[in-house]
Formats: structure tokens, sequence, C-alpha cells
């Protein structure tokens, strides 16, 4: 049943629509603040939204505050105006903030019946397409559901089909390569090769020719010509990773090779055209070296026509116990271990963990953990991490322990937002004051309940 939020002062009209509106789940609010509580607590779908409210009901700027308020708390609402008749500026004015349509009064319950059905199907429709694109994410091999990720993701997907050199920024260990490699596979490029080269990992004298190839005899032990890793990539993608690591010397060259797309081998004449996607990363602050010049301006601008950051894994919100999962699965086939989860202090230690590492620091510690692990389950010791909370173990995890882990913290959070006042928690939480004592109880957070 559609949930609709009635904002209206007037307690005959709110009576009258009680009596209309049986299709719906309806819940009535007479004045701003409790309309805003009434969001919380209920999450309606559709609001209808008399813009007249006290304390100033012969004026729409409480209802127009009220708008405001809804949209920038719950984007997704779809409110239905009422205004007084031939009040056509005021509606325009809802409109433009955001009001998905106006209705004037008098009120005729038929005809609000029908505006809040085609509001209902409408929200539906996107709430389901919301939803279709968070579990298809455009870059699929990129485990994670937080919004951070998510964004990366989706500037990723749309520099894919061009040519747009691409700069990833972010610390190591983030998945820099999986993003390159995600880009190759989403271009028209990914039939033909992926190559990657670590500017960091090659001594700088072997640089040059491991990029650009070498003639027969250019150099002592070059016994045959040899193609560089640039040729390679014919038609495909160069990763070039570390670039911020790169000489400086070989940073001429190489913008020469952005700027013409030709190269020359070391020790060769012949101008060799190519044709390939740069995607270059750093975790290093290229701006800052450009400045102190130890890295060229002209190269600094060439490769990174687009920049994406890639989000440290302590911002990824829950993302952490969704990767642990994937490799959890991965790791106990590959080691035929019989481990089956994590524990409760698994999991807390986990999101508390800043992970300095990242990825790679996550994966190392859940392969020692799979392996070393005595019980079924995965403890934070097992981790090598300390339990933030030394909990009881449970015997199982499950996404709604996860949930359950988050909903105390942002009770936790709201209480200190609303200064430890119960009744300004339980508002902010979007529920009441009983349910909200009754999930302290449930979460053992008494604590709150003293105050302290
Ligand atoms: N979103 C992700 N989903 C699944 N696995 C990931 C994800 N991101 C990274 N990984 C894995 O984490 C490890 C580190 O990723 P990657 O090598 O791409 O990081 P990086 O940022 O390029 O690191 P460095 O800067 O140290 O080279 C890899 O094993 C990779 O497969």
């Amino acid at each position: 049943m559609g949930k609709v939020l009635v904002v209206d002062d007037d307690l005959g009209i709110q009576k009258q629509l009680k009596w209309s509106l049986t299709d719906f789940d309806v819940v009535f609010a007479e004045d701003r603040p409790t309309a805003i509580a009434q969001l919380r607590r209920f999450e309606p779908e559709v609001v209808t939204l008399d813009l007249g409210l006290p304390p100033d009901p012969a004026n729409a700027s409480e209802g127009l505050l009220a708008l405001s308020e809804i949209l920038s708390l719950a984007p997704h609402t779809k409110v239905i105006v009422v205004t007084g008749n031939n009040d056509k500026s005021n509606a325009l004015k809802a409109i433009e903030l955001g009001a998905y349509d106006f209705y004037q009064k008098p009120i005729d319950s038929d005809t609000i019946k029908i505006l809040i059905n085609r509001a209902l199907n409408l929200a539906a429709l996107e709430h389901e397409n919301r939803v279709l694109l968070r579990s298809s994410p455009a870059m699929g091999k990129i485990i994670g559901n937080s919004s951070s990720i998510q964004m990366a993701s989706r500037r990723a997907e749309k520099i894919a089909q061009t040519d747009i050199s691409a700069l990833l920024l972010g610390e190591s260990g983030t998945g820099k390569e999986v993003f390159a490699r995600s880009i190759h596979e989403h271009s028209q490029r990914s039939d033909k090769s992926f190559v990657a080269i670590n500017c960091a990992s090659i001594p700088e004298n072997l640089l040059e020719s491991e990029l650009f190839g070498y003639e027969k005899g250019a150099f002592t032990g070059a016994n045959k010509t040899t193609l560089g890793k640039i040729e390679m990539a014919q038609g495909g993608t160069l990763f070039l990773d570390e670039i911020g690591d790169m000489p400086v010397g070989l940073q001429a060259k190489m913008l020469r090779f952005l700027q013409e797309r030709v190269i020359e081998r070391v020790g060769g004449r012949t101008e060799i055209p190519v044709d390939i996607r740069v995607v270059c990363a750093t975790h290093r602050d290229l701006q800052a070296m450009v400045a102190e010049e130890s890295f060229r301006e002209d190269l600094f601008y060439r490769i990174g026509e687009i920049t994406i950051e890639i989000p440290p894994l302590k911002d990824r919100d829950q993302d952490v116990i969704l990767l642990a999962k994937t490799f959890l699965t991965q790791y106990c086939t590959e080691f035929n271990a019989r481990v089956k989860g994590f524990s409760d202090s698994a999991v807390n230690a986990m999101l508390a963990h800043p992970w300095p590492g990242n990825i790679r620091e996550l994966q190392n510690k859940l392969k020692s953990a799979v392996i070393l692990a005595e019980g079924q389950l995965i403890t934070a010791e097992d981790l090598g991490l300390r339990a933030p909370d030394a909990e009881p173990e449970k015997e199982i995890l499950n996404l709604r322990e996860v949930r359950e882990f988050a909903e105390s913290q942002a009770i936790r959070k709201a209480y200190i937002r609303a200064d430890k006042n119960m009744s300004k928690t339980a508002e902010l939480l979007g529920v009441t004051r009983p349910t909200l004592y009754s999930l302290i109880d449930k979460y053992h957070l008494e604590d709150l309940k003293t105050g302290v």
C-alpha cells in the first residue's frame, strides 16, 4: 500500500481525506515541524502539502519552507502542493523548488486520488530504477555499494567509451589497476591488449627500453629487436602505474609520444605510429610535484584530461564487509579451508580499522586468517586486529547483524547531535520515543539512558 503524508492545518480537510484515501496508508500533520517528524518516521512516497500553514496560514512562506525541507531530507519524495484558489504564482514557485505537481482548492477527493496514484506509480518506477542501478554496478568487477565507489565507477563508465586520457588518483591498494582494466574492458578496444607497467618498480635505466623497445645492437646485450610495452599495447590500452615515479628525462620522450602518437625504439631511427589509449595512475600529489618541478606540467595536463579519485577503503562505508565476504569465499576454495564466516568481533574490528594498506591489506589479513583460524568463524585476533568492543561471540553473522551495528552507531551519533536529548534523538532518527528506548535496550546502549 502506497504511503501518503497529508500536511494540512484544516481538520475538516484531514477528515475528508481520511475517508476518501482508504486505498492508501495515510498519516497526517498540521504544521511544518510535525510534517518533518512524520516524514522521518513514516518515509512516505507521496506528500500532499497545503502551502498555507500556521503560524501564517494566509501566506505560503511556511509551506514553501516545508517543501524545501522535505526535498532536502528525502529528495525522492513526490510532493503535491495544494494552493488556495487562483494562487498560481506560489504553485509555480513550488514547482520550481522541486514539487511534483500542484492542485488548487477546493479539494475534490476523486481528483486528488488520481494525482496521488500517478505520483505513487512514478515513485515506484524511480525506486526500481535506483535499485537496478545499484545492483548492477557499471564496472562489473568493482565490488562496492558505497556512494563514493559508485561515484568513481560511474565516472569511469562514462569515459570508457572515449579515448580521453584518464588519471586515476588514490592510495596504494585502492584498486587503481582494477579501475584501469575495467575502463579497458568497457571500451571499444576491449578485444585488443591491456598492457600494464609500473614505472616505480623498474630501474631508471631499463624503463625507457621497457616502454619503447629497442633495436638489435642498441646496447650491449641487445641481441634481437624487442618490442616495448607501448607497441605491445597497439590498438589497446596502456596502463602506466605510478606515473609520478617516471624519471624527468623520460617524461619528455613520453610527452612526445602522447602528442604525436609515434615512437622510436631505443637505437632506432624509424618513427612507428601507435594507436593506443593511455590510462595513468599515481598515489603521489602530481600538482605539488609540478610546483617543485619534478614532474613536467605539460605532461601532467596531457595525461590527466580527466581525473578519477579512487576512495580509500576507510571511506567506503560497509564495503569492507562486502569485500571481506567475497575474498573469504575465494580463499576458502583456494586453501581448502573450512571457515564459514566472521565473528561479531571481526566485523566490528574491520569496520573500525583505518586500513592504511586498503584492499591489499584486507586481502593479506584475510589470507592469513583463513589459514590460521582455529574455529569456524574468523575472529578479530585471527585478522590481527583489535576488537573495538569486547562483545560475546555469536554463532551466526549475517547482513542483519551488520545492519544492527550500523543502527547502533546511528543512534549514538543522533544522541550526540541532539545534545543527549531523547525526544530530539528520536525525532532525528525518525522513530518514536518508545521505539528509541526499545532499540537502546536491544543494542545494549544503556549508557545513553543514564546520560553519561
Ligand atoms: N573494488 C574492488 N573489488 C574487488 N577487488 C578489488 C577492488 N579493488 C581492488 N581490488 C583488489 O585489490 C588488490 C589491489 O588492487 P590494485 O592492484 O588495483 O590497487 P592499486 O591501487 O593499483 O595499488 P598500487 O597503487 O599499490 O599499485 C587487487 O588484488 C585487486 O584485485
